[in-house]
């Protein structure tokens, strides 16, 4: 049951009936001077009070609801006076509130709200929106002082607007310690959006008898004493509360203040609760277009992430290139980007190793992949320990790398500058003397944290957070394809030394043994199928040991290649020439029979008779073994006849050319 004390201000009657509104359980001590009835005489039925039509309109339209939809407006008896009634659910009882209704005036309240609610739709700007709603609101309910006090992430409030008289002072730009806006007066203030005191001054009225009920929801029920002394304090008499709130819930509350007690009719309390319900939501538009204008501002900082001269940017490129427009937008003084243990940094951000010991706290701590922010390192647990004097306010923003490791985008605050908040604690001891509460501070000062992270921006962080990853990865991938692209080439070039070295002589560029070898074998194999007939000649420099000794060992490479070259220029298209081993040389001329090898050794060896070369002062000649196919021939056994036909042209003399024994040229 209710924690309030059942203390109700004057201005109105309150009746708590059943649930049924058949039986008036209580009702409140004024009710006779109100509206004319002694709550103490004989027990009253709410027909009786109210008329039956109307009890019974009430009946219908409570019924499955927690309120009637709108107040109903009715006249009393013979009496001409008209009354405004109101009804809620409390719990198991239906609370009903009756005020004076004053009808000069309704059609002219309700004309000039519909003009301010059209104005409220086509403003543009938040401050445009506030100064009208209070100027507005102080025109309509004519307090003093009327007022918008926002709240921040923290619950501080900061008074963003007002609307006074020229001898009140300004309260513009103050702001208000979180500890006047108590979780439980905020709940309130959700709850219960408006809230009306007449006169906290006023003697006040109670229920008859004095039954337990909630009046948390009643606009009649009367400020609790801590209240009062809290008005008191700040020297208000009459005040209307009405809350700001938002699908985000809480934004702030407009406060109407005045120094002596002060009327606003039933019907003008409305429209304000109207007025400001629309300028809320006109705030909240607003403020939805303006974060996606930051959103947007925040993405496209990016840019392209790839330079037209130099290709992809590398993250040191991009933070070096970027970091003072994403200061800006996050209003941070340091920016660091720890990647895969390698720190960018720039601006006033803590030092490499102090990231490092950070961002390794941050991987055990923070595993999942939302932003970590705080306010206030100093106080952290994560970050208490560690040196970052100048960074009162970090967000770290986890960049998904890959599924191991985390990079972090890392943004740094300073302290905001000290600022002071105004500390009206409500005070539960009797009222203290005017010298003892100036005696008191009434400041607290907010030292040691920076500005808040706030909701957008922290979205905002964490989609550059998801940019910066793609162009990190785009940059690695354009990196590992140009290594890999080198790497191909590299080993395109290994492989063309290899096949080189496998098959082709260092020395004279013409084919080595092995390779030789495998064409004889091919051919053989051409030949047995075919009986493509194939010859094969021998040869080997003459007294060569004599050339290298008289000329030197690298005269007689040069023969060598020299010669080489020769003998390549002068075959055909389709014969075959290696280096069998030393001097030795090995032709494979295919199509070929006896005669037409033979020619053909002839021909080579009187052409490498011409050869002359610098320094050479003798003829190279060549001894030529002659061979041709036979159908039981292999690689060996050919290669063996010519070999031995071409030391039968050594033993006859050199500078020969020997067809193999048996065969006829
Ligand atoms: N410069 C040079 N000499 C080589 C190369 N390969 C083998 N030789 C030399 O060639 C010489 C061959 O000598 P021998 O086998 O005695 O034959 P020769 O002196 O040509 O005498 P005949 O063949 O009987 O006419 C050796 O001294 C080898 O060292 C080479 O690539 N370059």
């Amino acid at each position: 049951m209710s924690q309030h004390h059942p203390l109700l201000q004057s201005f109105g009657v309150l009746l708590v009936l059943d649930a049924d509104s058949r039986r008036i359980q209580a009702a409140s001590t004024n009710l006779d001077r109100l509206v004319g009835h002694d709550a103490s005489s004989s027990p009253l039925t709410p027909e009786q009070l109210l008329g039956k039509r109307l009890v019974q309109q009430v009946r219908r339209e409570l019924q499955g609801q927690a309120r009637l939809a709108a107040p109903l407006v009715f006249r009393r008896g013979a009496n001409t006076s008209r009354f405004q009634l109101r009804a809620f659910r409390s719990g198991e009882q239906v609370i009903m509130e009756i005020e004076p209704f004053q009808v000069s005036g309704q059609h002219r309240l309700l004309g000039a709200l519909q003009e301010h609610l059209s104005r409220l739709a086509e403003m543009t700007h938040q401050e445009e929106v506030l100064a009208f709603l209070v100027t507005t609101v102080r025109k309509l309910t004519g307090f003093a002082h009327v007022g918008v006090c926002q709240f921040d992430p923290d619950w501080h409030g900061h008074i963003v607007a007002e609307a006074k008289a020229d001898d009140e002072f300004s309260v513009v730009g103050q702001r208000l310690a979180a500890c006047n806006f108590s979780a439980a007066l905020r709940r309130a203030y959700v709850r219960h959006p408006v809230r009306y005191i007449q006169d906290a001054q006023a003697p006040l009225e109670r229920l008859m008898p004095d039954l337990p009920v909630d009046l948390c929801a009643s606009v009649l029920r009367a400020p609790t004493p801590e209240r009062q002394r809290y008005l008191e304090r700040l020297g208000v008499r009459g005040m209307l509360n009405v809350s700001m709130v938002c699908e985000a819930g809480l934004w702030g509350v407009m406060f109407c203040h005045a120094t002596a007690a002060h009327e606003v009719a039933a019907s003008v309390r409305d429209a304000v609760h109207i007025l400001v319900q629309v300028a809320t939501k006109r705030l909240s538009l607003l403020r939805a277009r303006h974060e996606a204008r930051y959103l947007k501002r925040v993405q496209d900082s990016l840019g392209s992430v790839v330079s037209a001269t130099h290709g992809p940017r590398s993250p040191e490129q991009l933070l070096h290139d970027k970091a003072p427009i994403w200061m800006d937008l996050f209003r941070a003084r340091g920016v660091a980007l720890w990647l895969g243990g390698v720190v960018y940094q720039a601006g006033r951000a803590p030092t490499p190793e102090v990231i490092r010991q950070f961002v390794m706290r941050l991987h055990k701590a923070h595993p999942h992949n939302g932003p970590w922010c705080t306010r206030n390192t100093a106080r952290h647990p994560l970050t208490s320990s560690l040196a970052m004097s100048e960074q009162a306010g970090v967000l770290a923003v986890p960049l998904p790398m890959n599924s191991t490791q985390r990079a972090w985008l890392l943004l740094f605050r300073p302290a905001q500058d000290e600022a002071p908040y105004w500390s009206m604690r409500p005070v539960k001891a009797a009222m203290p003397s005017l010298s003892v509460m100036l005696g008191r501070s009434r400041y607290e000062k907010v030292v040691g944290c920076s500005e808040a992270w706030q909701r957008v921006e922290r979205l905002a962080a964490m989609n550059l957070g998801n940019d910066l990853t793609l162009a990190i990865s785009s940059y690695e991938i354009s990196m590992l394809n140009m290594h890999l692209e080198r790497e191909r080439k590299a080993l395109a070039a290994a492989n063309q030394r290899l096949e080189q070295l496998a098959h082709f002589d260092p020395l004279t560029q013409i084919w080595n043994r092995y390779r030789i070898e495998q064409a004889i074998d091919n051919e053989l194999v051409a030949a047995k199928r075919y009986g493509a007939e194939f010859a094969l000649l021998m040869f080997d420099v003459d007294h060569f040991k004599a050339i290298n000794d008289t000329y030197g060992h690298s005269l007689g490479d040069e023969v060598l290649v020299a010669l080489a070259r020769q003998v390549e220029g002068s075959l055909r298209g389709c014969d075959y020439f290696g280096r069998w081993g030393g001097e030795e040389f090995v032709i494979l001329a295919s199509h070929s029979d006896i005669q037409a090898a033979a020619g053909l050794a002839e021909r080579l060896r009187e052409l490498l008779m011409t050869l002359r070369l610098p320094g050479l002062e003798q003829p190279v000649t060549v001894s030529i073994g002659v061979v041709a196919w036979q159908a039981e021939d292999s690689c060996k056994t050919l290669i063996a006849r010519a070999d031995a036909a071409m030391y039968q042209a050594k033993r006859k003399g050199r500078n020969r050319v020997e067809v193999a024994a048996g065969e006829v040229a």
